[in-house]
């Protein structure tokens, strides 16, 4: 799996967190707006739907309404204090035939009299039938001079939903003669109240008298109950229509009432709030998933963006520096920064790496250059040390190896140099050493080299020299040195071994000859060559 960098993790990080924090926000915000669009819209449905339902009722009940005014007025032509002769109970009866035919749902039309008795069409009322004691009589002669309220019965016989209107019958004096009154069928009425929404399923209707008694409502049972839970919530009786919110054992419903004044209804629509909540909850749910999953996939999607963009140049930036650290600086890389700022930064800090590094390396390579300097070199006297020399001499042999060129080897020492010391201090000792290097260096070729072997002892390697030239050169040294003007007008001698350097030497036995001879020079008094 690839590593994920700090950077990529810091990015993703803070964006996840401002992911979270815009979903915070957008959620509040969007939940409170479903929430209230959720009950405004039902608001509005249940406003709607009443407003149908009122129209309905109050369409289908005009024509009745009109009948009986008609009926029960002077223009119907009819005299309905004569009700007793036979030609007015005709009429009445002839006037009711044609109402019952023309107008739709009427079911009777048909009036009562002080006297008990009633005049209508197609119905054989009970022996002991009295219309003064039938509950229509008694509404109208409670509403007179006004129509009476809207009352649904149902039929003893034919069990039936009906509604029944009446209006009292007066003779010329003004006095209650008896009431007329209409039957009405409720079908309609009643399927148009159980229409259900399409929107909102759960809504339902019912319909309450001025004093909170249900008349109509889908659930059987709730019929001629006191509905309490809405009466205690409607406003006064100027309120014509409105909306409540209202809580009842222990639910919410939220209904929208309207009053039809002149059939004494209260028309209600309403509903359960649980039942609204839920497909609210169930969008709100819908759209905050659809919101969270969006935002984290904006957020992933641009951290990657920005991981392409800024953290593989970054990557690639400090791959380069290593490489270039590394000593691999030379590989040529595959990657080309992106033309961006970024870019331009990073191929910056390349170049500065790379500058930075050639000038360490130049520090480390004159730094080795002393180093090695220091190691071959022999402090006092700045000539070649006895380790540089033995590679020199190496190097000779090596050559005469594969070649046979010849070269000449020399060793001296000085003379009685502890007297010199002993004499005129270590100080002096050290400056009449430090002649020598120099008188001998300026006395022999560039191609010699002259070495300090140890203490008072010099060895001198001459490439390309046979015996013969050797021995001069030897003279040459010694003669040079005997003539230097040292300090403290010192007259300086050394003892000199010479060598040649021939086949079946090694750099072991010709050490080893050039000491001796050197020893020898001692031996045979001093200040002398042996060859
Ligand atoms: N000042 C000084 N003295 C040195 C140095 N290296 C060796 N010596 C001295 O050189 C002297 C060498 O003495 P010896 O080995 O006895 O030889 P010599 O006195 O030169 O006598 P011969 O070699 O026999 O002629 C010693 O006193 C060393 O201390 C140096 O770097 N500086």
């Amino acid at each position: 799996m690839k590593k994920v960098s700090k950077l990529q993790r810091q990015i993703f990080t803070i964006t996840t967190a401002l992911a979270l924090f815009i979903i915070l926000l957008l959620g509040i915000s969007i939940s409170s707006i479903l929430y209230t669009q959720g009950i405004d819209g039902a608001e509005t449905a249940l406003r709607n739907k009443n407003r149908s339902v009122t129209t309905l009722i109050l369409g289908y009940f005009a024509p009745l309404r009109q009948a009986i005014e008609y009926s029960t007025s002077p223009d119907s032509g009819i005299d309905h204090s004569r009700f007793e002769e036979h030609d007015t109970r005709q009429a009445i009866l002839n006037l009711f035939e044609v109402l019952q035919k023309t107008i739709p749902n009427v079911n009777y039309i048909f009036s009562g009299y002080e006297d008990g008795s009633l005049l209508i069409n197609n119905y054989t009322p009970p022996a002991d039938f009295n219309a003064v004691d039938r509950p229509w009589y008694q509404a109208a002669l409670d509403m007179h001079p006004l129509i009476s309220d809207g009352m649904p019965y149902q039929d003893i016989i034919s069990k039936e939903w009906l509604v029944s209107f009446g209006k009292t019958l007066l003779n010329a004096n003004e006095e209650i003669i008896g009431v007329l009154s209409i039957d009405a069928g409720m079908d309609t009425i009643i399927e148009a109240l159980s229409v259900k929404d399409q929107h909102y399923p759960t809504v339902y209707n019912y319909v309450l008298n001025t004093q909170g008694m249900v008349l109509i409502h889908p659930d059987e049972g709730m019929r001629d109950t006191f509905h309490q839970g809405i009466y205690a919530h409607l406003p006064s009786a100027d309120v014509t229509r409105g909306s409540l919110n209202y809580r009842d054992e222990g639910r919410q419903f939220l209904a929208h009432f309207d009053r039809i004044e002149t059939l004494g209804w209260i028309v209600v629509t309403e509903v359960n709030l649980a039942d609204i909540r839920q497909p609210i909850m169930k969008t709100i749910i819908f759209t905050l998933l659809m919101i969270v999953t969006g935002s984290l996939l904006a957020t992933w999607l641009m951290s990657f963006v920005l991981s392409r963009h800024i953290i593989a140049p970054l990557k690639k930036l400090q791959n380069r520096v290593q490489e270039i650290t590394e000593g691999r600086g030379d590989k040529i890389s595959e990657y080309s920064f992106p033309n961006n700022e970024i870019g331009m930064i990073s191929e910056a800090i390349e170049q500065l790496t790379e500058n930075a590094l050639i000038h360490k390396n130049v520090e480390l390579k004159i730094k080795n250059l002393q180093l090695d300097a220091l190691s071959n070199t022999d402090q006092l006297t700045e000539i070649a040390n006895r380790r540089k020399m033995l590679e020199i001499i190496q190097a000779e042999i090596n050559r005469f190896d594969r070649h046979k060129t010849p070269f000449s080897i020399f060793m001296f020492d000085v003379d009685h140099f502890k007297r010199v010391n002993d004499t005129f201090g270590h100080d002096l000792g050290d400056q009449v050493l430090i002649d020598i290097a120099r008188v001998v260096r300026s006395s022999i070729r560039r191609t010699d080299t002259l070495g300090r072997w140890g203490g008072e002892e010099f060895i001198l390697i001459c490439p390309e020299t046979e015996l013969n030239t050797a021995h001069n050169v030897a003279e040459k040294v010694c003669s040079a040195i005997r003539h230097h003007a040292f300090p403290a007008n010192l007259s300086i001698t050394v003892s000199l071994g010479l060598s040649e350097f021939r086949s079946g030497h090694t750099l072991e036995t010709i050490l080893a000859e050039i000491d001796q001879k050197m020893y020898r020079a001692k031996q045979n008094g001093r200040n002398r060559i042996e060859i």
